[in-house]
């Protein structure tokens, strides 16, 4: 059955549904973005298939439609929308980071007998706009539904449907535990992550080399810290409450462990650290194989048969030799779901070049 989706701003994760899900050749994708050179962007690129000229004349034909505004902008369309004619039995959906205070916002919707089921992809970057979209960013990913408990069965089912092929994971969890959760594995990440930034920052008078000296651990833990501000400013505004929960248990940690340095103890700070690392080496993203060696190369390839052999092709032609190969079956925290190993810093730099001559695949180096 064809089934035409909205979505309404097309940065880094709307663009990357609309590839996704335009994959299925019975979706049809309408677009719209706040942005006009967004907008022709993404119908120039392919993204969508069709541009509204305003948002009511796309939710006017939807059968789905999907918001992946910021999480603020979110809740002030949910309210205009309220006023646009729909059709009876359109699903309403988001992509928000945040899902309490959207649910909250939905309650109007459902008063209406708008059905709103809340969602959230746990999967992204510290990219954003419709360049940086890619119809693979979801696979293997986490995408988190938050609908009115026991309600919009038939209608779950339906969206649970449609984002089959984006190759992602849907699950279903309460609004109240998706925000505690994501505080935790991501909100309060980015917090940290800005702040040493900050700290790092407040160096530069007095001693402008340390910045130079910010390599691989300053830079894997504080990547998250180039996104985009303004969807970070209504993330940890809306989720503020987790936040600050978070925020205390952080201070006591840091109190912690500034007694045990203050007096030496060096038993329990090893202990410390062990337990850490267990727990660290335990996440589901190393037992699937993705630590990292000092010259592995992610690429950034989409889950098609054929590819490793095609990137393994152009690197024989090269010369190039490599050590290992593998594929990382979770997008939660890298990039790249092929890595490839190289014996040599040298070999890699070639790799990076030789994959850019001969394909549209993005390189990284964690
Ligand atoms: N970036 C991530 O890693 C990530 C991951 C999962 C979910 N999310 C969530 O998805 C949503 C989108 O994030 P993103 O990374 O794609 O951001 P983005 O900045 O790449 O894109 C947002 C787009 O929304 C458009 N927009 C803003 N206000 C609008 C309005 N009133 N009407 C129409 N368009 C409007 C912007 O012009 C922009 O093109 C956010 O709610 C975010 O919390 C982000
Ligand atoms: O990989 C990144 O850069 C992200 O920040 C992605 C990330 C995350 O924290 O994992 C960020 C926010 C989203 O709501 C979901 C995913």
């Amino acid at each position: 059955m064809k089934q035409t989706v909205f979505i309404i701003g097309l940065g880094l994760i709307g663009g990357s549904l609309a590839l996704g899900l335009k994959r299925n050749k019975d979706i049809s994708i309408i677009g719209y973005d706040a942005q006009s050179q967004t907008l022709q962007t993404a119908q120039k690129i392919g993204v969508i298939d069709e541009m509204a000229s305003h948002m009511e004349e796309g939710a006017a034909l939807a059968d789905v439609i999907i918001f992946a505004t910021p999480v603020n902008e979110t809740i002030r369309l949910m309210h205009e929308m309220s006023k646009w004619s729909l059709k009876k039995q359109v699903i309403v959906t988001d992509t928000g980071s945040t899902k309490k205070e959207i649910m909250k916002a939905a309650l109007r919707l459902k008063e209406m007998g708008i059905t709103f089921i809340g969602g959230h992809p746990m999967a992204g970057s510290h990219k954003s706009g419709v360049e940086a979209a890619r119809a693979h960013l979801f696979e293997n990913a986490f995408y988190m539904l938050t609908p009115f408990e026991n309600e919009n069965k038939k209608e779950v089912k339906i969206l649970f449907d449609i984002l089959q092929v984006t190759k992602a994971k849907v699950v279903q969890v309460n609004a109240v535990e998706h925000d505690h959760m994501t505080a935790v594995v991501s909100h309060f990440p980015h917090l940290v992550a800005a702040s040493l930034v900050h700290q790092l920052a407040g160096e530069n008078e007095q001693f402008p080399f340390t910045k130079q000296l910010a390599s691989g651990g300053f830079r894997d833990l504080t990547r998250i810290a180039s996104a985009n501000p303004i969807m970070w400013r209504d993330i940890t505004l809306q989720n503020r409450k987790e936040l600050s929960n978070q925020l205390h248990m952080w201070t006591e940690e840091m109190n912690k462990l500034q007694n045990l340095l203050l007096h030496g103890e060096a038993d329990e700070i090893e202990t410390y650290f062990s337990k850490a690392k267990q727990v660290r080496d335990e996440l589901p993203i190393t037992t699937q194989g993705a630590m990292f060696s000092v010259f592995d190369l992610y690429v950034d390839v989409p889950d098609y048969p054929g590819v490793i052999s095609e990137i393994t092709g152009y690197l024989a032609k090269g010369d190039i030799s490599i050590t290992n190969l593998r594929i990382v079956e979770t997008r939660e925290d890298i990039f790249g779901i092929l890595v490839v190993s190289f014996q040599t810093m040298d070999d890699r730099a070639k790799a990076v070049k030789c994959i850019a001559n001969n394909t549209t695949f993005e390189t990284y180096i964690s």
